[in-house]
């Protein structure tokens, strides 16, 4: 059995506000291994931050334990536990340089000279800044200026690193590189990095388990593909990615939906059935039996590059209930607004345009949607 290097056990933070009380985390229980990339990923006010400050010591919760390394230190100030926190804003000594910077937590405990200049010249080379170490913080880049603050938390050597949305200031293109950079550190110095974020992106990139939270509470908690491919609610469906959401009563082993059927083979009765939008296929004719088909309209089409976004509105919306709600919006604004008021189901679907004969379907055509039985996700609830 691997070491945990931090267990949280039925953890609960309630907060007195405005004279009542709010339950920021409800009961959350996770078991990080040692050198894991580990994420918290969810919407703003979901309880991320709380659950990571509980982590680090800056909050006590109010309910349950919080282990690190098997040892409980629930009631441990900060100080005393063997983790470093990253936040966004990089808190830079503006005044240092970037190597002293680095060398201040070192200087601090009175480490010897010589091991202070093997420790900063070995961070700084794993963080890529070598030959900046003179440079003021306010002469480098938000990117430049991120890999200082996270050389300065590591060169501690904690067990573990905390990291509060560290990249949220930083302009996409640079946040994507910098994810990279991220995941390739956390490899070379094997320690546990524990990663607070609202983009689901950046979790599925560098993440080896993520926990999906929603109000207070964790939703799933998995490895990306297995998050993406098999949301356990609705909420994760919606929030990771674009996702369709199909809800009815299956009889047989299928929903009868759209003009067309949804292949649930052993569910019966009320079901709620997820695809992804790439796993659909876009068609003029009624596809063979043995897989799912349901018939519609191109309402939208929207060109996006590589694939196009179709918005297809089904055959008979009335039995489609319900789409999936979360942060993530399709490209297409305001459509499900739109087929709400006709009463209808609108299906996403992304067809890459390479390779697709039917790039080409238009607004207002009559088309067939088709997956593979397996493709559909029946979903808990
Ligand atoms: N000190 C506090 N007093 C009262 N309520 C608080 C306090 N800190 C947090 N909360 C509430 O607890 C909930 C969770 O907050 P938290 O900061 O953990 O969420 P989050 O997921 O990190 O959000 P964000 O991504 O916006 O930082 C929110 O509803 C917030 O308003």
């Amino acid at each position: 059995m691997t070491t945990s290097a931090i267990e949280l056990e039925n953890v609960v933070k309630e907060y007195l506000s405005h004279g009542e009380v709010v339950q920021a985390v409800k009961g959350v229980s996770l078991d990080i291994a040692e050198g894991e990339f580990f994420s918290l990923l969810g919407p703003s006010g979901c309880g991320k931050t709380t659950t990571m400050r509980m982590i680090a010591g800056f909050e006590a919760p109010s309910k349950g334990l919080v282990k690190l390394h098997g040892q409980d230190v629930t009631n441990v100030p900060p100080n005393k536990r063997d983790v470093n926190m990253v936040f966004q804003s990089y808190a830079l000594f503006p005044h240092m340089s970037v190597w002293d910077n680095v060398a201040f937590g070192l200087k601090q405990r009175k480490t010897p000279q010589d091991e202070i200049k093997r420790r900063v010249g070995e961070m700084l080379e794993i963080v890529d800044l070598t030959g900046r170490e003179k440079r003021r913080p306010r002469e480098m880049s938000g990117g430049q200026q991120q890999r200082v603050a996270l050389a300065r938390a590591l060169v501690n050597r904690p067990r573990a690193l905390l990291l509060d949305e560290p990249l949220g200031a930083l302009d996409l293109k640079l946040r994507q590189a910098m994810q990279i950079e991220l995941k390739r550190i956390q490899r070379e110095v094997g320690i546990t990095f524990v990663y607070v974020t609202h983009d689901q992106n950046e979790a599925l990139t560098m993440s080896d388990r993520i926990a999906v939270m929603n109000d207070g509470l964790v939703e799933q908690l998995a490895g990306p593909r297995e998050i993406y491919e098999r949301p356990a609610t609705a909420f994760v469906a919606g929030f990771i990615g674009t996702s369709n959401l199909l809800a009815g009563s299956a009889t047989g082993g299928e929903l009868k939906i759209g003009g067309g059927r949804v292949l649930v083979p052993g569910h019966e009765g009320d079901v709620r059935v997820t695809v992804r939008p790439e796993k659909i296929t876009i068609g003029t004719e009624e596809p063979s039996n043995g897989l799912s088909a349901v018939r519609g309209t191109v309402a939208e089409v929207v060109y996006l590059g590589t694939y196009n976004s179709y918005a297809v509105s089904l055959a008979d919306g009335a039995d489609a209930t319900e789409r999936s709600e979360g942060a993530n919006q399709t490209q297409h604004g305001n459509r499900d607004d739109r087929a709400a008021a006709r009463g209808g189901t609108i299906i996403t679907v992304f067809q890459q345009n390479a390779l697709d004969a039917m790039a080409t379907a238009e607004r207002g055509d009559s088309v067939w949607l088709s997956w593979q039985a397996q493709h559909s996700y029946v979903i808990g609830s």
